[in-house]
């Protein structure tokens, strides 16, 4: 992949997307139909196995090789007092995945799926983006550029997630940007603030909202000024899935919301992705109603990481093994109703 050099180029890229294999996803819901079970009986499973045909362009998809690609990076804005945990857990818990003690690693492990860790200048936050841009361009350009790298040749099945202490914040500022609302319409309690935590992550919010006021109309100009390098990556990750024609599966709050500008900058921009999970934090349900994603999970979960998104892989892997392993009604010799 050559990199993108500008925001102009990738803006570019957004505007010209893939739209998958209709004919193969077609010729998934006519194998459905012939399965040995009552019509629509698999419910959401039948729809899931006709999603990955179109967007992997078989009508017989499988998952050789699903990946979590997990990015990590370090914001300005933690010194404004907005999450439960310091700054420094981002590089430890960076060190616990590298060592297998986290909790995406049990997950990836268990749904066999391999996990990539994308630390992305942890040493250097961002800006505080509530007297400045978080990213330059070059310093955007080179994390949506990072996103787009990670993605592995031949991979069937690409999960997004981000490790980085203080990013439910940055997501919320970029939802108010994307889609209006004020601070208070986004903030959640993340790691677990209290009222007094959750009220300075909306302050935050609405003065980086106030700061750069008309230049967050453009949804990649937004992403750069109140985003975060693992938001970027991710964006730069659910791109690249989009141009190879690989689906993707979206994590909680965070990864949703980094993916959120390319359905505001292309029509159907996330109609690769599926919402593993909804989390519990407090506006990814309502997130994910804006941008028309159905979640696969709701456990209360709220940790990022990409773990909702591993575990919704193995409701995938159910859904794929039924479609290619049943037998017809014709083979089994099952009369049809
Ligand atoms: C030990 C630990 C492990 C984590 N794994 C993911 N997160 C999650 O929490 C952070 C976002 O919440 P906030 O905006 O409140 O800081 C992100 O790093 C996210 O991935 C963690 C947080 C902690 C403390
Ligand atoms: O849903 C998320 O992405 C989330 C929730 C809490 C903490 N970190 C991430």
């Amino acid at each position: 992949m050559a990199g993108t050099g500008s925001i102009e180029t990738i803006r570019a890229l957004c505007c010209d997307l893939p739209a998958g294999d209709a004919g193969a996803a077609q010729a998934a819901r006519a194998r459905q139909a012939v399965l040995t079970k009552p019509p629509g009986s698999l419910g959401r499973l039948e729809e899931l196995a006709e999603f990955m045909a179109h967007w992997q362009g078989r009508d017989i998809p499988t998952i050789d090789k699903a990946v979590a690609l997990i990015f990590a990076g370090s914001h300005g804005i933690t010194q404004r007092g907005v999450s439960a945990f310091p700054a420094a857990v981002t590089a430890q818990m960076v060190g616990n995945f590298a060592a297998g003690g986290a909790a995406v690693n049990q997950l990836a492990r268990q749904a066999g799926i391999d996990l990539t860790v994308v630390p992305l200048d942890i040493d250097t936050p961002t800006g505080d983006f509530t007297q400045g841009p978080a990213m330059d361009e070059a310093a955007f350009v080179a994390a949506v550029d990072a996103g787009r790298a990670a993605v592995p040749d031949g991979a069937q099945l690409v999960c997004v997630g981000e490790m980085g202490i203080g990013n439910t914040t940055v997501a919320a500022t970029l939802c108010a940007a994307l889609f209006g609302g004020t601070g208070s319409e986004w903030v959640g309690r993340g790691t677990g603030v209290n009222d007094a935590g959750l009220a300075r992550k909306a302050e935050t919010v609405d003065a980086a909202l106030g700061f750069h006021g008309d230049r967050l109309s453009d949804p990649l100009e937004a992403a750069r000024l109140v985003g975060g390098r693992e938001l970027a990556a991710i964006f730069g990750a659910v791109l690249e899935a989009r141009l190879r024609g690989v689906p993707v599966l979206l994590d909680g709050f965070v990864a949703t919301a980094a993916a959120a500008p390319l359905a505001k900058l292309a029509e159907g921009g996330l109609s690769h992705c599926l919402a593993g999970h909804v989390s519990a934090e407090a506006q990814h349900g309502r997130l994910l109603g804006r941008l028309e994603l159905r979640p696969l999970l709701d456990l209360g979960m709220r940790l990022g990481e990409g773990s909702g998104a591993c575990l919704a892989v193995n409701i995938l892997r159910g859904a794929l093994a039924c479609h290619s392993g049943m037998a017809t009604f014709a083979e089994a010799g099952v009369s049809e109703g």
